[in-house]
């Protein structure tokens, strides 16, 4: 009796049109506001410091301010995806960005320090949320044999963000002698980014009406999020939130301060630094999308995390054991490999998330992973910075090279673990088709694939 009615909903549902490529455009353009203006201090580092009489203490600040907060916001974002919906989550998280960095370019137009602090801090409250809901309607948009290569999309487009920052911001800068110009076009971007979400919750909501979903808000309490369900994140999901923590601090943490690494261990001027660190963003934006079919197609998510670990501390290994020299040629090759680890881990990492938690608790699970991300994200720079001012040898560079390559170590044995576990239960991570897997893995029913309108109910 039921099948007609499931047969009439799988007819109109819009997740098997082409109107998913367009959800994937639009999500992967309303992060590139706020990936272009993350990175606007470290562009302008200089600049900034000079106009506003700061100190090196108060510039990272900049970056402080956007990320501890984010060790906790990012799972009431989730928290708040899960209970009221990702549309108004998005719009919430978005307007923040707007109001953050608009904040930040008034501050520094002024000369007013604290203003832009203050407005780095605003746009904190949104950046890393907007991934979640990001992130999070691809899993609702996207399944089995096509969510990483969506998820490698989206970080993909959003990655051209911060190379397109590290780019242009400092000859914009240099050409018209006004710093906060620099700043006002990424606020133009973060606008942009706004107009994105808006349009992508038109068409969300138009394939809501169309599957019959209704607002969760009217959910009964049993469908919507409780704490209780935590339990569902089991080891696997743990140990990959500690290894995205480790992995993103070899790469991130690593990209904060390769500017002035490329200066004073290889002689490099600031505008060929920023060049040479914007490589491996630039390798991510052409093969994360490449890496995500591939895993798509063949599974094996585990080894290829292996590998790209791997990858990325043999170039730690590399900057650890290169001499100091003149503009040398090989970090240019280290970078790409960075690139080349960091393009696999992050188009594989995020889209597995999905198969090791149930639908309902999605939006928990990616800002839950944030957060941790996050933790790293803040306290890494501060360890890094202690290691280099508190050590000699290669200015201070061999024990911070010493300290990622450690770092990696960990994330290599973390992966490993990650392996074990999977092998053990049932191989989702491994598997070609991981939501068959899942099924059976954290015994997911009928009604719970339907619950949040995820597209893998309608594919299986
Ligand atoms: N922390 C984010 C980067 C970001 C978000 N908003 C501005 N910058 C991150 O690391 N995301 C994952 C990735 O691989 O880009």
């Amino acid at each position: 009796m039921q099948r007609p009615a499931t047969v009439s909903l799988l007819k109109n549902d819009l997740t098997k049109t082409r109107l998913r490529f367009a959800i994937l455009a639009l999500a992967s353009l309303m992060s590139f506001g706020s990936y272009f203006v993350y990175d606007n201090p470290s562009a302008l580092q200089t600049q900034l410091q000079d106009d506003l009489n700061i100190g090196t203490f108060e510039f990272n600040l900049f970056y402080s301010v956007y990320s501890f907060p984010n060790i906790i916001l990012p799972i009431l974002g989730g928290y708040f995806i899960d209970v009221i919906g990702n549309r108004i989550g998005a719009l919430l998280f978005s307007i923040l960005i707007v109001i953050g960095q608009g904040l930040f370019a008034f501050g520094v137009m002024i000369n007013s320090y604290n203003i832009a602090l203050i407005g780095r801090g605003v746009f904190g409250l949104g950046g890393e949320s907007l991934n979640v809901s990001s992130n999070y309607y691809m899993t609702n948009w996207f399944s089995g044999n096509e969510l990483a290569m969506a998820m490698g999309t989206t970080v993909s487009v959003s990655r051209l963000g911060s190379v397109l920052n590290d780019n242009i911001e400092p000859v914009i800068v240099n050409s018209t002698g006004s710093l906060s110009l620099g700043l006002w076009i990424g606020f133009l971007f973060c606008i942009f980014s706004l107009i994105c979400v808006i349009i992508a919750n038109i068409l969300d909501g138009k394939k809501d009406k169309n599957l019959g979903i209704i607002s969760k808000k009217h959910l009964p309490d049993s469908e919507k999020f409780r704490f209780h369900d935590l339990k569902y994140f089991g080891f696997s999901f743990w140990c990959l939130c500690l290894n995205c923590l480790v992995v993103y601090i070899d790469v991130s943490c690593f990209n904060n301060i390769a500017s002035n690494y490329f200066q004073e261990r290889f002689g490099y001027n600031s505008v060929e630094s920023g060049s040479i660190i914007s490589i491996t963003y630039i390798v991510a934006a052409f093969l994360c999308p490449v890496f995500g079919m591939i895993v798509d197609k063949f599974g094996q998510r585990v080894q290829f995390m292996i590998f790209s670990t791997v990858s990325i501390t043999l170039v730690h290994t590399a900057f650890l054991l290169t001499p100091e020299s003149h503009k040398p040629i090989y970090p240019i090759f280290y970078m790409v490999f960075l690139g080349l680890g960091y393009s696999i881990y992050a188009s594989v990492m995020w889209a597995s998330i999905p198969y090791l938690i149930k639908p309902k608790v999605a939006g928990t699970a990616f800002g839950m992973a944030t957060s941790i991300q996050n933790l790293g994200l803040g306290v890494g720079p501060l360890l890094v910075g202690y290691i280099q001012e508190n050590t000699n040898k290669d200015k201070g560079y061999y024990w911070v090279s010493f300290f990622f390559v450690m770092i990696g170590v960990s994330g290599i044995i973390t992966c490993i673990l990650i392996y074990v576990n999977d092998v053990k239960t049932g191989g989702v991570l491994r598997s070609k088709n991981p939501e068959k897997v899942r099924e059976s893995f954290i015994g997911i029913n009928e009604t719970e694939k339907t619950d949040l309108g995820n597209s893998y109910s309608a594919i299986n």
